[in-house]
């Protein structure tokens, strides 16, 4: 049968009010939630993507269903719920980077569960993308994760998996076990270096890709921010080189890079090829400002490459 999408994604979308001084009360109010910055991403790369989420019947959920509309990401499996908020956050930036400030806790999203996932729309996609975000967020998130991801097994669809390991939302133990179980019914295990290295205990790459595919990955790409990534299929390994920019904002570029390798696989490349261009796409998303605005086109990218 046919895919109605190449991508789908899974997990908690959010508004986002990123702080445009370090130091100074100044917010501009953006969008983010991980996968949605990702699916995003994947559809200005050009895929055909849904999303699948809950949001409260507020103006935060309405703001987002127009974010989803604007950017061709279908929003048919995304439910809204009367009794619960859609989730916000604070990017504040100093010293160390970014960091976030969540206003989450029993938003809608949090409240999904395996009896509400839209599976025909899962069914019905080339590739699904989920992260250990919406594992961290509550019990029901996690079951509904973890269920989705079965699901996909069982109709051959692909599964990504972005560790997104955020330690205001859970414990590192119990982050250790979850995401060890996620990672081992992925096909695309897609951490960040720093992720991976909290969860492993390692800090060489290459034991670090050693350590992923024991857990049961095929395929991995460790993203290394500014220094790029390391991609691996289990038999050949490949490192792709920093491309050197200006970084304004780093939020989202683990998220880009996610979105823009799953589009290019689901157009037919190989897993190396996919990861160079995702490469250059997220090293043009940290030139701008936020998590989705600076997203690329594939005309920005085509160009850096
Ligand atoms: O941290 C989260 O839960 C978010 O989803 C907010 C950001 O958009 C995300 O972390 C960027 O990767």
């Amino acid at each position: 049968m046919p895919h109605s999408f190449d991508i789908a994604a899974l997990g908690e979308a959010m508004l986002e009010f990123n702080q445009t001084r370090p130091g100074e009360p100044q917010y501009l109010q953006g969008f983010g939630g991980d996968t949605s910055n990702a699916v995003i991403a994947a559809a200005r790369a050009g895929a055909r993507t849904c999303y699948l989420t809950r949001l409260g019947a507020d103006w935060f959920g309405d703001e987002l269903m127009a974010l989803w509309r604007r950017e061709g990401v279908d929003a048919g499996g995304v439910e809204r719920d009367r009794q619960a908020h859609t989730g916000i956050y604070f990017v504040t930036h100093g010293e160390g980077g970014h960091a976030f400030s969540y206003l989450r806790a029993g938003s809608a999203a949090s409240r999904m569960t395996p009896e509400w996932l839209p599976r025909e729309r899962v069914q019905q996609s080339r590739i699904l993308h989920v992260s250990g975000i919406s594992l961290a967020i509550s019990d029901s998130a996690r079951e509904t994760v973890l269920e989705a991801m079965r699901v996909a097994r069982e109709a051959g669809t692909l599964v990504a998996f972005d560790s997104n390991l955020r330690l205001k939302l859970w414990p590192l133990e119990v982050a250790r076990q979850t995401i060890a179980q996620a990672a081992s019914l992925c096909d695309y295990f897609l951490p960040s270096v720093e992720d991976a290295a909290a969860l492993s205990g390692m800090h060489a790459p290459a034991a670090i890709l050693d350590w992923a595919h024991a857990l049961g990955a095929p395929q991995v790409v460790l993203k290394l921010g500014a220094e790029g990534a390391l991609a691996s299929d289990g038999r050949r390994r490949e490192r792709i080189a920093g491309v050197p920019v200006r970084a304004i904002d780093a939020t989202g570029a683990g998220d880009c890079y996610c979105g823009n390798l799953l589009a290019r696989i689901a157009r037919g490349e190989d897993l190396f090829a996919a990861a160079r261009y995702a490469n250059a796409a997220a090293a043009l998303a940290v030139q701008g400002f936020g998590a989705v605005a600076p997203l690329p086109y594939p005309r920005e990218v085509e160009a850096l490459l």
